[in-house]
């Protein structure tokens, strides 16, 4: 049988052939930061509060075994970290600060201090870190409104809670010497038809412009708003609207983030980038895998997945797009869901990587269609598995399937023993 580097060598020569370089698509690979969501270990509860997900997102499922302390949340981390391949940022969020025993900071007089235990665990690990203020499970989400409410002291709460959050993520980026992506995302929305669009969206302006208005190292925070079309809940109308978010970011020079399950059923988020990339330095994404609703399903090496990596990859944004994974399963084995979504985008980037596209650019420039057309599919043939299946081996993670045994192994030895 042919060895992993053998068979390397022979798939090399067949995309030589085919125009692509699959030594330097490795070597780009493997520096693309992708950033991974820490909530998929516990269910996006958090450890700051012991009340159910609220915000109008919701995780199915009672596989048992999920993270419950911040140590079981790194542990799981770093099994999975041993699992996919390729740089990888943490991506927090506001709700899993780390308070010592008999300390409490609600969410809006939460401090750097409070997340210094992760600050060392993204050291030692040569990670930076991402953030995300919570504006969701807290009682001071008073009838679905956060920074959009007509109570100014919930407002106002809210506002403290960004404020600190920026304070926390120029922390992050100063420690770890890399930016930190802060994505705000606000569930506010109304369930019916609303009797006024125009006032809430007017609060949640004036609002965002106060967070923003305390002074915060540009180079170092970058902010970015991410839209919705729908929550559970406010079916009918959410604040933070597509159209919305798009033009604040524009017109304050913040980056807009693009959630491709927030958007209408139809909707492809790989058709966006383009445009955005024309009027914005940077953009973000939270790539997920919405099934029928928002589902935030694991993320998959399928269609839509690999189109949103091209799209990335041959306008030469690698750079210029944030990639954050955001997705939340909690019917199977939580550690084995994150290495699956992890590992398809990585694969959806090295996909990316070996398609011709520079070739498949030009015919379509000339008018060749019927090339485009053909190539594309016969691509789809390559011996992808082997370039991936060395990409693996060569960052000394596990090849194929092999994973899931460390998973099994962790579930019987650490996850089965929590509840
Ligand atoms: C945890 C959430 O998924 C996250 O904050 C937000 O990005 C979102 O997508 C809400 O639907
Ligand atoms: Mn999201």
């Amino acid at each position: 049988m042919m060895t992993t580097k053998e068979r390397y060598e022979s798939a090399r020569e067949i995309y030589r052939q085919a125009g692509v370089d699959t030594d330097e698509a490795l070597k780009i690979l493997k520096d693309i930061p992708v950033s991974m969501h820490c909530w998929q270990g516990d269910d996006v509860i958090g450890f700051d509060q012991r009340g159910a997900l609220s915000g109008g997102i919701q995780t199915t499922g009672n596989y048992p075994g999920k993270a419950r302390t911040p140590q079981e949340l790194m542990d799981d981390i770093d099994k999975v970290l041993s699992l996919v391949p390729g740089r990888t940022k943490l991506n927090l969020h506001a709700s899993y600060a780390i308070f010592e025993e008999g300390e409490f900071a609600d969410r809006d007089a939460i401090e750097p201090k409070h997340f210094a235990k992760w600050v060392e665990f993204a050291r030692e690990r040569h990670m930076g870190i991402d953030f995300n203020p919570t504006f969701f499970s807290h009682p001071m989400v008073k009838d679905n409104l956060t920074l959009s409410s007509p109570d100014p002291e919930v407002r106002k709460f809210w506002i403290r809670h960004g404020q600190a959050c920026l304070k926390i993520a120029q922390y992050f980026a100063e420690e770890l010497g890399q930016p930190c992506v802060m994505n705000i995302w606000i569930p506010d929305g109304y369930k019916d038809i609303p009797a006024d669009r125009l006032t809430p969206r007017k609060r949640f302006k004036e609002s965002l412009d106060e967070i923003l208005g305390i002074p915060y190292d540009k180079e170092k925070v970058l902010v970015c708003l991410e839209s919705k079309v729908f929550g559970i809940g406010m079916e009918s109308y959410t604040v933070g609207s597509s159209e919305f978010t798009v033009n604040y970011a524009a017109s304050r020079g913040i980056l807009p983030l693009m959630d491709n399950g927030h958007y209408h059923p139809t909707e492809v988020v790989s058709d966006k980038i383009s445009s955005m990339l024309l009027f914005f330095d940077k953009i973000a994404l939270h790539v997920t895998r919405p099934v029928r609703w928002d589902s935030d399903h694991v993320v998959l090496f399928d269609d839509e997945t690999k189109e949103i990596a091209k799209e990335i990859v041959r306008n030469d944004a690698l750079e210029r797009v944030m990639i954050g994974l955001d997705f939340f399963d909690a019917s199977i084995n939580r550690i084995a869901a994150w290495t699956v979504g992890m590992r398809s985008f990585r694969k959806a980037l090295l996909y990316a990587l070996l398609t011709p596209n520079k070739k498949l650019a030009d015919f379509q420039e000339e008018g060749r269609l019927t090339e485009v057309l053909l190539i594309q599919e016969e691509m789809k043939t390559y011996p992808f598995g082997d370039v991936w299946d060395y990409f693996c081996e060569s960052c000394g993670v596990p090849v194929r399937e092999t994973w899931y045994d460390d998973v099994k192994a962790y579930e019987e030895q650490v996850l089965s023993k929590r509840d």
